[in-house]
């Protein structure tokens, strides 16, 4: 049955709603996107066809080469030990991650562990998604547009009879398998890849990057004990180009500000922000928001943010002069006064006005509580 445009344009604006929630949630657990791209590791490529992926027209990857195996540790033997040792005994504590179902092997959130979620943000990460952007061109425009929906380490365990995961897609775009056990520590094993129709199993630390849709498994162990660490990956570049699901949170943000509920406002102008951080006008108005909720500082770096985009952004530029105005930071009034191009003090009143006030022995030193929104 086919749905009616009405109802897939919902749909579409629920998806993008979903994935604007999930990226803000990646960052509230403590995942960081990585600050730069690093040199890569060399890596073989195995072909699956994009029809296996059944992801029809909506496909992004551009070739068929889409399972890639680091030739060489991506992490050392160090970092993959460090790694083990802090799930086993969060494990050993009783934690598990709330994320799979299955009951063929263990596995720990990554963001309850503070010690290696820290080192994935402190560069560990990077080196996994320049790989993926070195791997999948058509798909990761850059290094740093890759953020993390889930991470797990995975124990499979034969003497517990924990000794797999059936086959099954992920919930992401690209999917990423370490193993942090050296080889010779279990029999069977590797990650089982079905349009290949074998399992491919990797040395300690290296890599395997396969799209989130190929259908895989966790294959068998027949003996010992294999640890692996699991990211889910999603990019941004989908939202930021798509400039409409952006423009929905925006909207929706303005109307909850005209209608008085600033908190409301600033969830939505929130999830407009993940999606594109460079909108000078949206910044301008999660700054009113935050000052209207009582939180000046927090509003102040909204509005520089909105000024380093656009410096002829005149109402960003009014309203931070006022809560500097306000906190009697003269000074900094100044500076900002200063910074603002010729034309567009020449053209507002409002500048003009805090110019003004800068005069001295000017006795008026109250802000007006005047701050603009735009719709
Ligand atoms: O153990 C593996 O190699 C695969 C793990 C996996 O597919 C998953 O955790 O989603
Ligand atoms: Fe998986």
């Amino acid at each position: 049955m086919f749905s009616s445009p009405w109802s897939m344009a919902k749909g579409m604006q629920a998806n993008a709603a979903a994935h604007a929630a999930e990226l803000l949630a990646s960052a509230d657990i403590g995942f960081r996107r990585a600050d730069a791209a690093v040199p890569v590791v060399s890596y073989t490529t195995h072909s699956v066809g994009r029809n296996a992926l059944g992801m029809g027209s909506a496909c992004p990857f551009e070739t068929d080469e889409l399972v890639v195996a680091a030739a060489a540790p991506v992490f050392t033997q160090a970092e993959c030990c460090a790694v083990v040792d802090e799930a086993r005994s969060l494990i050993a504590e009783g934690a598990r991650s709330r994320f799979t179902m299955t009951d063929t092997n263990r596995d720990v959130a990554v963001e309850d562990m503070p010690k290696t979620l820290a080192w994935l943000n402190n560069g560990a990460f990077a080196r996994l998604t320049s790989l993926a952007a070195a791997c999948y061109p058509g798909v990761v425009d850059d290094a740093t547009d890759l953020w993390v929906y889930r991470a797990l380490v995975i124990n499979y365990d034969h003497s517990a009879q924990l000794t797999h995961q059936p086959i099954h897609r992920d919930h992401s775009l690209i999917s990423c398998v370490v193993p942090l056990s050296e080889r010779r520590e279990y029999s069977g094993g590797g990650t089982f890849i079905e349009p290949l129709g074998r399992a491919i199993a990797l040395e300690q630390g290296c890599a395997l990057l396969h799209p989130s849709a190929v259908r895989h498994a966790g294959h068998r162990i027949t003996a010992g004990e294999r640890w692996v660490l699991v990211l889910f990956l999603n990019t941004l570049a989908r939202e930021v180009t798509e400039e409409s699901d952006h423009e929905i949170w925006y909207d929706l943000g303005t109307r909850a500000h005209e209608l008085g509920v600033p908190e409301e406002a600033l969830w939505n102008y929130e999830r407009a922000e993940a999606l594109n951080p460079r909108d000078s006008l949206l910044l301008t108005n999660m700054g009113v928001a935050l000052a209207e909720l009582g939180q000046p500082r927090r509003a102040f770096v909204a509005y520089r943010r909105a000024l380093a985009i656009d410096p002829y952004n005149v109402n960003a530029r009014l309203s931070a002069g006022e809560l500097l105005l306000k906190a009697r930071r003269l000074r900094g009034l100044e500076v900002l006064l200063a910074e603002a191009p010729v034309e567009s003090l020449a053209a507002d009143v409002g500048l003009q006005r805090l110019r003004a006030k800068l005069a001295p022995g000017d006795p008026h030193c109250i802000a007006s509580n005047e701050m603009r929104i735009r719709d």
